[in-house]
């Protein structure tokens, strides 16, 4: 029938919880060219002094597989995880430090990013 209205499905709303956003947001910033210290887990055999200090490790790829396995219930749990990345890099690493640029370089970046697509 013309005009019947269609009923409205997840489907619909691709951005569900604001899941399409997070997935546009991480693919962000795994593309971004200070993302290098932050793509993988940080290996504390390599590092010393990692576990003890970081107590909630998270990086760009364990993001990506939370997101993978629907982990994130929206984008604030997924927000939750991308600041813990940045939080752990500035505890660890000295501002006047590579990693510790980079870190600062991406949290701005993130910032802005998901503030624009808020609004
Ligand atoms: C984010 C972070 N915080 C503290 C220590 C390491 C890291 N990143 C890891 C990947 C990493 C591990 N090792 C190296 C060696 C040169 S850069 C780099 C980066």
């Amino acid at each position: 029938v013309s005009g019947a209205k269609k009923a409205k499905t997840d489907k619909d709303d691709n951005n569900t919880n604001g899941l399409a956003t997070c997935r546009m947001l991480l693919a962000e910033l795994e593309a971004h060219q200070d993302a290098w210290p932050f793509l993988t887990p940080v290996n504390h055999k390599a590092v010393p002094g990692y576990r003890k200090v970081i107590k909630k490790p998270m990086d760009f790829s364990t993001i990506r597989e939370k997101l993978t396995n629907n982990q994130y219930l929206n984008l604030e749990t997924f927000i939750v995880d991308v600041n813990l990345v940045f939080e752990n890099c500035e505890r660890f690493n000295e501002d006047d430090s590579e990693i510790g640029r980079a870190g600062h370089r991406m949290r701005s970046f993130f910032d802005k990013r998901w503030t624009e697509l808020l609004k």
